[in-house]
């Protein structure tokens, strides 16, 4: 029923806004624009993975810049979806994903990312890793499709993803994003929102891959605990762990990361690192804490390809990957 979670989102976060009854009103009404425009998936993206201009909006309460954010983020999604009416479903997804030529550019006039091939096997481990600013987000927002590509294609299992459905392509890809968004609600719910048939059982052993059950369990209600403003404020590092197991939960075939242990500790991180080992699911991973787990590493720099191969086969070259991964582990035994 993800309509009814839809609507639900949808309310819960304008009432938050904009109080309970602009909210139950606004939330309605963007509910019934997006069914109109065959768009359900509209307000969840909206919500999941930009939950950073939402809380924005939520915390200026009220304000008029908060709804222009709302209608200009529409916008983006609107473009998108102008996809190809015949699109069809992606069944029985394996997670091959190809990129041929592709070139982006958020203004037309600069590209952020430049010709990019590579291909990634089912169940392979890719990592993108490079300074700040290079275009590793901007990669993981095509395969979405928040974005689509300036030229170039992007195709999963052979199949150019401009002919599958929206809704079916982001069903077969998880993200764990840089933010990760909390609900009120319980952690239940903030888990089982992934995939809502899916069993408490699921849901449990998904926190244990993401070492986040034990925590959770220290609290009197466990997985009924609430959080979120009406309950318990959660660390960063635990609503970290929380994305994580909701990604590893929604058990989709291509599992998106980005920078996905930025606030863990080295413990908790190898707890996770050991489950996306087993996990048998495409893996892309911007983190370079990861990145010698990868069956490739891909480093980018301008938004090209300057290397690519295994951390042994990048350490021996000397070039940027090493650099990198020189200052990361120097910073992490200055720590
Ligand atoms: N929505 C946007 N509109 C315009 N430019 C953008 C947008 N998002 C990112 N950019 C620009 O695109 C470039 C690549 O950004 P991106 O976030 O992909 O880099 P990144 O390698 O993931 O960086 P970081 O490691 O800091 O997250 C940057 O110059 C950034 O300023």
């Amino acid at each position: 029923m993800p309509a009814v979670t839809d609507l639900a989102l949808a309310v819960d976060y304008f009432s938050t806004a904009f109080g309970p009854y602009m909210g139950v009103m606004i939330g309605y009404t963007a509910f019934i624009y997006c069914y109109i425009r065959k768009s359900f998936p509209l307000i969840a993206l909206t919500i999941s993975e930009n939950h950073a201009a939402i809380n924005a909006i939520v915390r200026q309460r009220n304000t008029i810049h908060g709804w222009a954010d709302v209608l200009q983020y529409g916008q983006v999604k609107r473009e998108i979806e102008q996809y190809d009416p015949m699109a069809k479903p992606l069944s029985d997804c394996k997670g091959k994903v190809e990129f041929r030529s592709v070139r982006f550019s958020y203004d037309k006039k600069t590209n952020t990312l430049e010709d990019l091939n590579f291909d990634v096997e089912p169940g392979a481990t890719i990592a993108v890793v490079g300074l700040s600013g290079q275009g590793k987000s901007s990669l993981l927002k095509l395969l979405t499709r928040i974005y689509n590509p300036s030229s170039g294609n992007i195709y999963i299992d052979d199949i150019e993803i401009q002919s599958i459905t929206l809704e079916s392509l982001r069903q077969n890809i998880c993200i764990v994003p840089q933010t990760v968004n909390m609900f009120d609600g319980s952690i239940m719910s903030n888990i089982k929102y992934a995939r809502e048939s899916g069993s408490d059982e699921e849901a449990m052993d998904a926190c244990k891959a993401a070492g986040i059950h034990d925590d959770i369990m220290k609290n009197s209600k466990g997985y009924g605990t609430i959080v979120g403003k009406k309950g318990i404020k959660l660390s960063g590092g635990q609503e970290q762990r929380i994305g994580i197991a909701r990604a590893f939960f929604k058990n989709a075939k291509i599992l998106l990361m980005d920078e996905p242990t930025s606030a863990l500790d080295l413990v908790t991180e190898n707890i996770i690192r050991d489950s996306l080992k087993t996990a048998k699911v495409t893996k892309f991973i911007v983190t370079l804490t990861m990145a010698r787990d990868a069956t490739r590493i891909l480093v980018l720099q301008d938004g090209k390809f300057v290397e690519s191969g295994t951390h042994d086969e990048l350490v021996k070259k000397q070039g940027m990957y090493n650099s990198l991964w020189s200052a990361h582990t120097a910073s992490q035994s200055s720590t």
